[in-house]
């Protein structure tokens, strides 16, 4: 029996991996997920992935980014017309730049795409522009998955604390507790960003290797972990911040720096023993701790990844699929339910996520017709 006010949402992302975009589909309410429908992908080609990666880091208005916006929305209106049995679409859109610390300027964040454009093509309601009230309202404006996380863990039936963590481009993680009513209830999630990710291994087998990641770990997985350079990233202020916090793509940079002078393989391991080290480092910050860490996006699939994180925790790690949850899709399903919460008035972030002053429906709305 379908609940009655339960619809059918389709959500998109482009993550900051910027390998393509996906979208998927949820039955919910915006409070319980009923069920989650079929999903699909579309990779950007590579002409498309340099217009985006040119824009990389740019503000709305600078060069290059109304040419990154055409693509996101091409690519959208592509793959959603796929969902025509969806009653309203959440559309992420492409991160180019999130500064929500204000360290180049005003804090800020930006994620290119117009939902007006799309919510026309489309002729749905487009929920869009997810992040931007958070930090007007002094959050970090990321992470926005961990509502939907606490959400899956009840979907899943889980009894005990555990961590999503998000292995994209950056990391993140969401501590929930099941056992409480709701993300709202104090105590009953932490959410915040790692660190790097997959993002700095990407930009090395490209660079050196002309591929677009380290397929399985297989390089890494080869390679010797310089410990001076993965001690200096650890020495790094961002991992003695109190969370919520949050990163953009390229903020680790500088701080990886003599990962050059490695060979291939001892810089893929180098890098890969850096995000697993960030991700352990961030234990500190949980409430309690863990009975397991749940692994979604595509760093699951990265063997030298998992390995390393095992080694630095003290609780089992697994793929998400464990608890029945899709690591590939997860995030596009996230922004299909928080686009209907948004639409019907709950919150998507809060204190203990983003750090926003008070919980907030962060969302701009277009009424296609
Ligand atoms: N088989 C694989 N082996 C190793 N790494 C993989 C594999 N498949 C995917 N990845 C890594 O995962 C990345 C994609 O992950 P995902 O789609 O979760 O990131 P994203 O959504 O773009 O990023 P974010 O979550 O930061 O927005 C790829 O760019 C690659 O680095
Ligand atoms: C600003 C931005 O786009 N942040 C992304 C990015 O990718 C992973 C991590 O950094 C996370 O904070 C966020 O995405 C997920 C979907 C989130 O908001 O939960």
């Amino acid at each position: 029996m379908l609940k009655p006010d339960a619809i059918w949402s389709v959500g998109a992302m482009s993550g900051t991996s910027l390998d393509g975009v996906d979208a998927a589909l949820v039955l919910t309410d915006g409070e319980r997920i009923v069920e989650f429908g079929r999903s699909a992908y579309r990779p950007y080609t590579e002409a498309e992935r340099n217009v985006l990666r040119a824009a990389l880091g740019c503000w709305p208005g600078e060069d290059g980014v109304a040419a990154a916006a055409e693509v996101v929305e091409l690519a959208h209106a592509e793959i959603l017309s796929e969902f025509p049995e969806a009653e309203i679409v959440g559309f992420h859109g492409q991160t180019l730049a999130h500064d929500p610390f204000g360290l180049q300027g005003p804090r800020r964040t930006h994620q290119a795409g117009d939902g007006d454009i799309l919510a026309e093509v489309l002729g749905r309601k487009v929920v869009w522009d997810f992040r931007s009230m958070d930090v007007e309202m002094g959050g970090q404006g990321a992470p926005l998955a961990p509502y939907f996380h606490f959400a899956c863990a009840k979907w899943a039936g889980l009894d005990a604390p555990v961590v999503i963590l998000n292995l994209g481009g950056v990391g993140n993680v969401t501590w929930l507790d099941p056992r409480e009513p709701g993300p709202d209830v104090p105590g009953a999630i932490l959410a915040f960003d790692t660190g790097p990710a997959n993002a700095p291994i990407n930009d090395l087998m490209r660079a050196r290797l002309g591929r677009d990641c380290d397929e399985g770990g297989a390089l890494a997985l080869g390679g010797q972990v310089d410990e001076a350079l993965l001690a200096r990233f650890l020495s790094h202020p961002y991992f003695l911040r109190i969370p919520p916090k949050s990163l953009d793509r390229n903020d680790f940079h500088d701080a990886l720096s003599g990962v050059e002078a490695l060979s291939d393989a001892d810089a893929a391991a180098t890098l890969t023993a850096c995000a697993a080290a960030a991700v352990a480092r961030g234990a500190e910050h949980y409430p309690a701790p863990p009975a397991a860490i749940y692994v979604t996006g595509g760093g699951r699939l990265n063997q030298a990844l998992m390995v390393a994180l095992a080694q630095r925790v003290n609780c089992p790690v697994a793929p998400i699929e464990d608890i029945g949850l899709d690591g590939d899709m997860l995030e596009a399903q996230a922004f299909a339910y928080l686009a209907l919460r948004v639409a019907r008035g709950l919150p998507t972030s809060g204190p203990a996520t983003t750090g926003v002053a008070a919980q907030i429906g962060g969302g701009r709305i277009s009424a296609g017709e």
